[in-house]
């Protein structure tokens, strides 16, 4: 009966668009032939075990139409109707939503290898050097490479501690501009952070490389430019669910891609070569930075350690794109939840006062660990407004089954972080702000994703690189930003707390505030 009457509505758009243009009628048959291809493939599976439940949506288009432009809301919402698995199409892409900590484990511990694939979309390939990033590479000796010397290097214990000092110059640097430039004005907090984000790493990967003022001029034009990615690489592009569709790039995605990236790609040769000048004048031989040692790696005998130039650009986009948006987002949305929340701000503050005083400023790692009640206040956050609500899609190599269901191999596995993090069936008044449940929870509850209730930067072999940066870099700017500064709402704002959908979750309105200093002596701030 559903596919008769379905048969009768296609012969009658058939028919329709036959009388049209030429190539409308030769993009029909594709579509024709692509659809009862996929619909054939689907149901061979749905014979040895069946696919998850799901919305049927359209033909050929599946469920694109009913996306809407808060996709991730629509995500979160069809896992209340169809449970802890459920599918969709979108075009010919097989899309599986995984929403419970059982389900996830089966992916990410039981079944990582198969779990720890990616499958780059149009975007993701022209952005990110052809996929060659970590993010990107499926799982293999190039990925675990690369990981490697992201995560051993640049982020070891030591090199952590090392750092410190250039994260502590950035930091300084956005205090003493908010202090003498913005005092009584209406501030953006997530531009302040991003800029303090941008400064602060590209100060680790680079140094002094770039100058000052170019460096200011970079920072402004960079956000513009990594917004956009985000917003690029998170939007479902019809030449990813089309492929044969992909030469007409009937949204402009690629060509937009294309010009961003080049726009990164400049400010990568930009740095590389001055950082080869500067060392080929011999200076800088003590001090490595984190560029410093990637260019030395394209000299190296060794193949398990050498790298092409391409290759440290795409580690670098890694750096400066993985980590910008995200931590200044995560910011963002803290300093939110603080303002609709002044009780837990006040807590913060008196902590602040008592662990650094109002007469001191922020000058060791040390005094950062003790800002528990703050710690705490991230964790809550993260738990409400996860920045990558559905991770990195994962991709299964093979066929496997999960919770029961076959999960085919190619499909684009969301693992729902926002739905299980929300959670009423785990979470006590689970969509409350209550920082409070992480203090109570013996450090349990950490971001080393082992626990899969809570996932903010995932868990197993593809959980987040950055991770031991992200969470000193947010502690360090929040503690900061609230040490230094009261905030305040401009008069007849509302806050609100809606997510604009993209890679990255951010705040559809910038949260603007008015700050005030709250130390007690100005040379604190200079
Ligand atoms: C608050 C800040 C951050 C959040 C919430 C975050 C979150 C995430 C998440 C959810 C993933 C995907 C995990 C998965 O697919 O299972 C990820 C991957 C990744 N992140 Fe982060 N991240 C943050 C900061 C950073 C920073 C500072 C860096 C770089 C220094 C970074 C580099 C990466 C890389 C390279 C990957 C890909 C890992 C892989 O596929 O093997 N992230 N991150």
């Amino acid at each position: 009966m559903l596919l008769s009457s379905f048969c009768v509505k296609w012969s009658f758009m058939w028919l329709n668009a036959t009388n049209l243009h030429p190539i409308l009628t030769f993009l029909f048959t594709l579509i024709t032939v692509l659809w009862l291809l996929q619909w054939f493939r689907n149901s061979t599976n749905e014979a040895s075990s069946p696919l998850p439940p799901g919305p049927t949506g359209l033909p050929f288009l599946g469920y694109l139409p009913f996306l809407g432009n808060h996709p991730h809301l629509k995500f979160h919402k069809l896992a209340q109707l169809y449970g802890p698995i459920y599918k969709l199409m979108l075009g010919t892409k097989t899309i599986v939503v995984v929403s419970s900590p059982s389900l996830v484990r089966e992916i990410v511990r039981d079944q990582d290898t198969i779990f720890a694939n990616r499958e780059p979309l149009i975007a993701a390939l022209v952005a990110l050097y052809g996929g060659t990033d970590i993010a990107s590479l499926p799982h293999g000796p190039q990925r675990r490479k690369a990981r490697k010397i992201l995560v051993r290097e640049m982020l070891s214990g030591t090199n952590m501690t090392n750092s410190f000092s250039h994260r502590r110059v950035e930091i300084k640097n956005s205090i003493r501009d908010v202090y003498q430039n913005k005092i009584g004005c209406p501030t953006n907090v997530g531009e302040l952070a991003f800029l303090t984000a941008t400064n602060a790493i590209m100060s680790m990967i680079w140094g002094e490389t770039l100058q000052e003022e170019e460096g200011v001029a970079i920072g402004v034009e960079f956000r513009a430019v990594v917004s956009e990615l985000m917003v690029l690489l998170g939007k479902p592009n019809v030449s990813d669910l089309f492929p044969a569709l992909a030469w007409l790039d009937l949204q402009g995605i690629e060509r937009r891609t294309r010009k961003v990236s080049q726009w990164i790609d400049r400010l990568f040769d930009s740095a590389i070569e001055k950082r080869m000048n500067v060392t080929e004048k011999g200076e800088n031989k003590s001090n490595k930075d984190f560029l410093q040692y990637l260019l030395e790696l394209t000299k190296s005998d060794s193949e398990s350690a050498s790298m092409t130039m391409k290759e440290i650009k795409a580690i670098l986009l890694d750096i400066v794109v993985g980590g910008t948006e995200t931590t200044s987002t995560t910011l963002e949305w803290v300093v939110a939840k603080l303002m609709q929340h002044p009780e837990a701000m006040k807590r913060v503050e008196e902590e602040m006062d008592t662990v650094i005083g109002l007469d001191k400023g922020i000058e060791s790692e040390s005094q950062l660990l003790k800002l528990q009640y703050l710690e705490a206040v991230i964790k809550e956050t993260l738990r409400l407004h996860p920045p990558l609500p559905f991770l990195v899609p994962h991709c299964p190599s093979q066929s496997s089954s999960v919770g029961g269901y076959t999960i085919p191999k190619g499909a684009q596995v969301l693992l729902n972080v926002l739905t299980i993090q929300r959670d009423p069936e785990i979470w006590e008044d689970a969509l409350e702000f209550r920082p409070e449940r992480f203090l109570s929870d013996d450090g349990k509850l950490d971001y080393w994703g082992n626990k899969f209730e809570y996932l903010p930067f995932g868990s197993g072999r593809r959980i987040c690189a950055g991770l031991p940066l992200a969470e000193k870099m947010i502690m360090f700017m929040l503690a900061s930003f609230l040490h230094y500064f009261e905030w305040r709402l401009p008069s007849g704002t509302v806050l609100e707390f809606s997510g604009k959908f993209g890679l990255v979750v951010k705040k559809t309105k910038p949260l603007v505030l008015i700050p005030k200093p709250r130390l007690s002596k100005p040379q604190l701030y200079i």
